[in-house]
């Protein structure tokens, strides 16, 4: 029974979720870290966490049972996602159940911001009645700047203009006419910006180009008493300039609710006039945690049960109907990868892939990457490859890896091969499928043929001469080995022929070595594939 782990707190539904799930267990483990986290990590199918857990590299290493991890929440920032995608694991966020309570969260901190919110109430508890120092402003007419116009950015925006603020934004990835829509003037960079701002609040990732955004250099050119909110992560506003900016009183106000650490309990600002934190609660409202674990939930289980990946950030979405109708030609494209894995090893350096006829018309990517999933299974250990890993490393590898499709039929309805180059030479290999679920070897070394694709494969590359098949056969026979069926290809008559044996167990070297004595016989090679109808985990 496949078994899910709870890393950090989930609201009651998403965990009434979990306990009314058939066929799955699960158990909660919260604040784990270190090697305590790596063993748990390494009992169980899938887990689920916010931010407070962090998913190293360390943390996965050697894992070879976990297959996803769902994020209730959006940033994956916690997640050493090069790590999981290496190791095959999916991951996977739930990208819209906290928008409006992170935008409504950044925007109660401007307001807090113009009325000095938390300053006056700490003046007052204190036992002053000051009205005079907390004199406020208006955020109607004020400009706020909004670095990162994505779901969080536009439903902050909606919220300035409907206070009346004039709404300016930089984001190189949204055009100027769907921000002109939004009523946001659109700006080509945040240095631009920097002088207009009464405001300005960040909804970014965290990234080489956002981190840092606000140093002492942007400081000189901000607009004097500008306010500054960060509710996207820390590491954004670089906290030593803010401090700066606040000691100095270039910056008006500063608010934040993420740390370049977490938890942070002990910072500069902290305490400072016109300055308001939280312990990272943007997210943190009933609406938005029943949201995201109940979703977080439901990726889990159906990426389980059926295979569906949806809000993945470390691979393309695959939807149960799409997986159903492709799993036939996945199974093939596995299957002729596996075959190339274990007749070219590790000394690939290019393969090439056609996707022809019917079986063109479906997911290149996906059939790429399970082929690229068969190719390296061998060179993994146990469990290694699947279609999430498998092009990373291939490409970590130095294995070039393309795809071209033709909706023009040749012999078959469909045919994938594989063009494979080593050292200078190339050869192919191609499959189809016969029915729904019979995967055939249709090419091999560029001869025509027609196979079984499952099982053991005995393959043997010769001269068209009379009795090569009788010998072959006897060989086996004398071995006890029984030839469930066989099949041949040549170029022209006498010139060169692959041989192709499904044997119903796997032949002792010294069946293939007295094969190999045959003049004739030129290369032999025993492939060892899943027996018919056996599929791979992630294509069940
Ligand atoms: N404080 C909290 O509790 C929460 C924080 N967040 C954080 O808020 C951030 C935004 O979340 P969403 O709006 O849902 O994400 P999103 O993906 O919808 O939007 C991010 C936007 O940032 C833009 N962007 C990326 N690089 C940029 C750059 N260098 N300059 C300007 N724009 C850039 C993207 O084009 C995109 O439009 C995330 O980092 C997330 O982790 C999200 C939810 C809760
Ligand atoms: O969704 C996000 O990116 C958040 O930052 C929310 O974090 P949390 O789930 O509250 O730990």
């Amino acid at each position: 029974m496949p078994k899910i782990l709870v890393l950090d707190e989930l609201s009651p539904e998403g965990l009434a979720l979990l306990d009314a799930a058939e066929g799955f267990e699960y158990e909660i483990r919260l604040k784990l870290a270190g090697e305590e986290l790596r063993k748990s990590l390494a009992e169980f199918d899938g887990a689920i966490c916010r931010s407070g857990v962090k998913i190293t590299a360390e943390s996965l290493e050697g894992n070879t049972r976990l297959r996803c991890i769902a994020r209730a929440g959006v940033g994956t920032d916690n997640i050493d996602k090069d790590a999981a995608t290496r190791l095959g694991i999916v991951v996977m966020n739930t990208p819209t159940g906290n928008t409006v309570s992170t935008a409504e969260h950044a925007f109660c901190l401007m307001m807090a911001l113009s009325r000095n919110v938390a300053s006056a109430n700490q003046s007052l508890v204190e036992g002053r009645w000051d009205r005079k120092k907390y004199m406020g402003t208006q955020l109607a007419d004020k400009t706020v700047g909004i670095v990162g116009l994505g779901r969080i950015g536009q439903e902050f925006a909606k919220r300035a203009l409907a206070f009346e603020m004039r709404v300016i934004g930089f984001d190189p990835f949204i055009s100027s006419e769907r921000a002109a829509e939004l009523g946001i003037e659109l700006y080509s960079s945040v240095k631009e910006m920097l002088p207009l701002v009464d405001y300005l609040t960040v909804h970014t990732p965290l990234t080489p180009e956002t981190k840092g955004l606000i140093n002492l250099e942007a400081l000189e050119i901000i607009k004097p008493g500008a306010r500054l909110i960060n509710c996207a992560r820390g590491g954004i506003y670089e906290e030593a300039a803010l401090v700066e900016g606040m000691k100095s009183g270039k910056l008006g106000g500063v608010a934040l609710d993420v740390y370049a650490e977490e938890p942070c309990t002990d910072s500069a600002l902290f305490g400072m006039e016109n300055v308001v934190c939280t312990p990272h609660l943007g997210a943190s409202t009933e609406e938005a945690q029943t949201q995201v674990a109940v979703e977080a939930v439901q990726l889990v289980t159906n990426f389980l049960k059926s295979g569906e990946i949806r809000h993945a950030v470390n691979v393309a979405p695959i939807d149960p109907k799409t997986l159903e109708s492709m799993r036939g030609y996945l199974d093939v494209a596995y299957r002729i990868g596996l075959l190339a894995g274990q007749l070219h090893g590790g000394k690939l350096k290019s393969c090439k892939l056609n996707y022809r006829g019917e079986v063109a018309g479906k997911d290149a990517k996906l059939l790429t990457a399970s082929f690229c999933a068969g190719l390296l299974e061998q060179a993994m250990d146990e469990g290694g490859a699947n279609i999430v890993n498998a092009q990373m490393l291939l490409a970590e590898r130095g294995v070039t890896i393309s795809s071209e499709s033709s909706t023009e039929m040749g012999s078959f309805s469909s045919s994938i091969t594989a063009t494979l180059e080593e050292d200078g030479r190339t050869s192919q290999v191609g499959g189809t499928l016969f029915g729904n679920d019979m995967p055939r070897l249709i090419l091999l070394d560029g001869q025509r043929l027609e196979a079984y694709l499952d099982g053991t494969l005995f393959l043997f590359a010769h001269n068209d001469v009379p009795g090569i098949i009788g010998r072959v056969g006897t060989i086996f026979g004398n071995h006890s080995v029984n030839i469930a069926q066989m099949a041949v290809g040549r170029s022209s008559a006498g010139g060169n022929a692959v041989g192709v044996l499904n044997l119903d167990g796997v032949p002792p070297q010294a069946a293939v070595d007295e094969v190999l004595q045959s003049p004739a016989i030129t290369s032999a090679r025993v492939v060892e594939l899943p027996a018919a109808g056996e599929l791979p985990t992630w294509l069940r």
